[in-house]
């Protein structure tokens, strides 16, 4: 266990250049894995959950070549046909585990071989079964641990129709989308259910049409997919990421003045793009000039209501702003929360309470009062990066904060305590408490 103190903060105008997505990546990478050729990803964040996906596509066999500490080249896997038992770890990764285990639906055998899927502890009790049962209904031969990792199956994907349920997470319907570009015939997907981040879905979309694949959404509940499809191996630069810049707004913002984000992906289909006009409405002055945004403090926040349906990262990061802003805010829509890292809704809420903050939740919402009467004091990330790197930004606000188990950021952002020291906060092992 890693705590770290923040124990003071001297922040100015500052510009930040984000890694590369971390949710784009992990599309890309799956989508190279079944597209012909090889693939040049360059600006590739470097994180345990990208590295994780790339472990999990070379052990299917893809071949996988780092040019540089951001640069990977995919050759895909050229042979679906298993000659021995395999297993996947997909450790914390939701993203992966539900991608991937879409993804081996792919892979058969003739002499009874199998893949099993597996993750860390935490990933172990978060929910799987929304893919197992739409691949059963596909074809698949799967068994789970009742409905959680590890998961055993063997293929292929025959095709047909399925029914999924994606009110829990939209994971497993972009998991299937991809996946299915390859069965054996078209799929129709039915969703059975209210599909919660629905902007996911989009940024899947996207992705697969720019490997050269076609999807035809045929109402909000209905999904066609053509079988068999060639995919086309692709180069891109992965766009930075925008939940990673949120904290960067919120440093900002706590500490009165301003950041540029340089290459913000403002037209991103991922909701969390538009965090910047949350904070727009509480009272930040948010300019974009050419692809560089940049994010103001003007006057003390208000409070708003939000429906965060479909920015679920964002979250922590508007929590931990609207316990500095006057008034109340309401976040709203937010059930799927409770199936992240953490339970996002009452995780959070206890650790706030913890420095003083005012809010209460129920099951899709939270609500703060906003506060002067705040205290530095001694916070978990509850091994969740984002609660890690939300929590921590209040330390601008409370020197003398404390984060336990601060190694949690390393899931997506394993630089993140170097980036915001060097826009001017001070933060140092907690020699006291380890
Ligand atoms: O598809 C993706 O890359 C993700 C979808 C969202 O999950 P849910 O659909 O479970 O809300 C998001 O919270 C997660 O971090 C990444
Ligand atoms: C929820 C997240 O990721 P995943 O679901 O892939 O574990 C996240 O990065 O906040």
């Amino acid at each position: 266990m890693t705590d770290r103190i923040v124990t003071s903060s001297d922040i100015k105008p500052f510009e930040v250049t984000l890694p590369g997505s971390k949710y784009l990546a992990n599309r890309y990478i799956v989508l190279a894995a079944i597209s012909h050729g090889t693939t040049q990803l360059t600006n590739v964040p470097a994180n345990d959950d990208i590295k994780a996906a790339l472990q999990a596509i070379s052990i299917l066999g893809a071949d996988i070549q780092w040019i540089d500490e951001s640069s990977v080249n995919i050759k895909s896997i050229e042979n679906f046909e298993l000659s021995s038992d395999l297993i996947i770890d997909c450790h914390d990764s939701g993203t992966l585990a539900r991608f991937i285990t879409a993804l081996t639906g792919l892979f058969y055998s003739s002499s009874g071989h199998s893949i099993t899927i597996t993750g860390s502890a935490q990933m172990r009790s978060r929910p799987m079964n929304e893919s197992v049962v739409s691949l059963q209904n596909l074809g698949v031969k799967v068994s789970s641990d009742n409905g959680y990792l590890p998961i055993k199956l063997s293929g292929p994907i025959a095709g047909g129709s399925c029914e999924l349920d994606a009110s829990r997470s939209s994971q497993f319907l972009s998991g299937l989308l991809i996946a299915c570009l390859r069965a054996e015939k078209d799929t129709l997907i039915h969703l059975n259910s209210e599909l919660v981040s629905e902007s996911y879905v989009e940024l899947t979309l996207r992705a697969i049409e720019l490997f050269g694949g076609e999807i035809k959404r045929i109402n909000c509940r209905e999904f066609f997919i053509p079988g068999q499809q060639s995919l086309t191996a692709q180069e891109i630069q992965v766009a930075g990421d925008v939940v990673s810049s949120s904290y960067f707004m919120a440093a900002a913002l706590f500490a009165k003045t301003s950041c540029t984000i340089k290459h913000y992906h403002f037209d991103s289909p991922q909701g969390e793009s538009k965090f910047p006009q949350v904070l727009e409405k509480m009272g930040a002055k948010v300019y974009l000039k050419h692809d560089d945004l940049t994010v103001e403090y003007d006057k003390p926040l208000q409070g708003v209501e939000v429906d965060m349906g479909n920015m679920p990262d964002a979250v922590p990061t508007l929590a931990a702003i609207a316990c500095f802003a006057e008034g109340e805010t309401r976040i709203t829509n937010i059930g799927h929360l409770a199936f992240k890292e953490s339970n996002r809704i009452v995780d959070l809420c206890e650790q706030l309470r913890k420095l003083g903050a005012d809010c209460d939740y129920d099951q899709s919402s939270i609500t703060i009062r906003g506060s002067k009467d705040l205290n530095a004091g001694k916070v978990s990330s509850c091994h969740d990066h984002r609660l890690a790197m939300s929590l921590a930004l209040m330390g601008i606000r409370l020197p003398g904060l404390v984060i336990e188990h601060s190694e949690a950021v390393a899931k997506s952002f394993p630089d993140y305590w170097q980036y915001v020291e060097r826009i001017g906060m001070v933060i140092e092992p907690n020699l006291i408490s380890n």
